[in-house]
């Protein structure tokens, strides 16, 4: 598995071929010719690209929480090697179905009396996603519409770009006020009784430094959005205070767009996506798949070198008693919240 990483990662075929068209921020043509779609694993992922601009969307889609289950981990790997071998796509937008949930981070229930062939192709399945994203020639954007907890946030700290919703009032599709959210961010095991494993508490640390993320990690802490970008969590925030679409771009837009998607598009942090898929894929693809080398090959070699004994350190540290107590504590209260909701 090691081998396709540092390859994708050092040169492809691909990067000959760059030839992305200009879109503006506003211009909803884009999802208009959103022509090719590839959907895998009974949509546990849905994917367009658009050549011409040269970006696509890669949306998670396993309801109700788009938690990681070893399906969904396959399903985001095939549909980004689809993606990769398309030498006309330079940037790939990772986002969500779900407005509110980017991602729940790993499905708790895998990790609960697993079954002992399943378990560890299920924790491999996870770090190929790391690697996959990590070590990508493509610059991932990732749409943060949601929380994105533990797993959730591994996946955007794997991206080259975070933009996070910043909460508030926004209107849905049909103009109604929506319920205000505010997502959160972060490396929240320890409150779930467990350590984030090595290479994901490392990703914390490159990205936000190491003291703020030796903090982060003892408490696990999970950030709304502001302070996700004060720590450097996320780059960008994005507000929907004043966004209204009108009902024109309503009607055009459920004519033209599955419904998954449709809300995205409608979505000014999918809007912010684009503008930022659009700057990184002007950029020479050779210099930006260089300069991505020079800042992760490192730590990505030393996670494939360990992989093997973080799988048995994982399978082991998940069988102890102490830990399915804590986890079947912790699951049996996820489950109470949502349905006292
Ligand atoms: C020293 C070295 C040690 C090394 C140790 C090695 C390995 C250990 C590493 C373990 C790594 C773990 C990484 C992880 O990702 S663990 C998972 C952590 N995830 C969470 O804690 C998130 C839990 N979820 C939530 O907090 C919330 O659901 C939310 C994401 C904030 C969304 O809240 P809300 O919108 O209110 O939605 P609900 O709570 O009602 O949830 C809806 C629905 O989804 C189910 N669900 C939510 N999260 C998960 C999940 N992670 N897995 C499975 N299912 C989930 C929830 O139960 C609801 O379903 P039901 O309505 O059917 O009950």
């Amino acid at each position: 598995m090691a081998a396709p990483l540092l390859s994708s990662l050092c040169c492809r075929h691909s990067l000959r071929h760059c030839s992305p068209r200009r879109f503006a921020r506003n211009d909803l043509s884009f999802f208009r010719s959103l022509s090719t779609s590839i959907s895998s694993e009974k949509s546990l992922v849905l994917s367009h690209v658009n050549e011409d601009a040269g970006v696509a969307i890669l949306a998670m889609n396993r309801p109700p929480a788009n938690s990681l289950s070893l399906e969904l981990n396959e399903a985001i790997c095939t549909s980004l090697k689809e993606i990769d071998t398309n030498p006309k796509i330079q940037s790939v937008i990772l986002a969500s179905t779900n407005p509110t949930i980017f991602s729940a981070g790993l499905d708790v229930t895998e990790l609960i009396s697993p079954d002992d062939q399943r378990l560890p192709k299920f924790w491999n399945s996870l770090q190929q996603v790391y690697i996959d994203l990590y070590g990508s020639r493509l610059a991932i954007i990732a749409a943060i519409q949601g929380h994105a907890p533990a797993a959730g946030c591994m996946l955007a700290m794997a991206c080259d770009y975070r933009i996070m919703y910043g909460g508030g009032e926004g209107s849905t599709v049909d103009g109604r006020k929506r319920k205000s959210h505010i997502p959160t961010i972060g490396l929240n095991e320890t409150q779930l009784g467990i350590a984030a494993p090595p290479w994901m508490g490392q990703l914390l640390v490159r990205t936000i430094g190491f003291r703020p993320a030796e903090r982060a990690l003892a408490l696990g802490t999970l950030f709304p959005p502001m302070e996700a970008l004060i720590e450097g969590l996320v780059d960008d925030v994005i507000t929907e205070e004043s966004f209204s679409p009108s009902a024109d771009t309503i009607h055009a837009l459920e004519k033209l767009l599955p419904d998954p998607i449709r809300n995205q598009a409608l979505s000014l942090v999918m809007q912010k996506a684009f503008q930022e898929a659009e700057l990184y894929a002007k950029i020479s693809p050779q210099a930006r798949v260089a300069s991505k080398l020079v800042t992760r090959s490192e730590s990505l070699k030393d996670m494939i070198a360990s992989r093997e004994a973080d799988t048995e350190y994982f399978c082991s540290f998940i069988c102890q008693d102490t830990v399915q107590k804590n986890l079947k504590k912790y699951v049996e209260a996820l489950k109470k919240k949502s349905k006292s909701k």
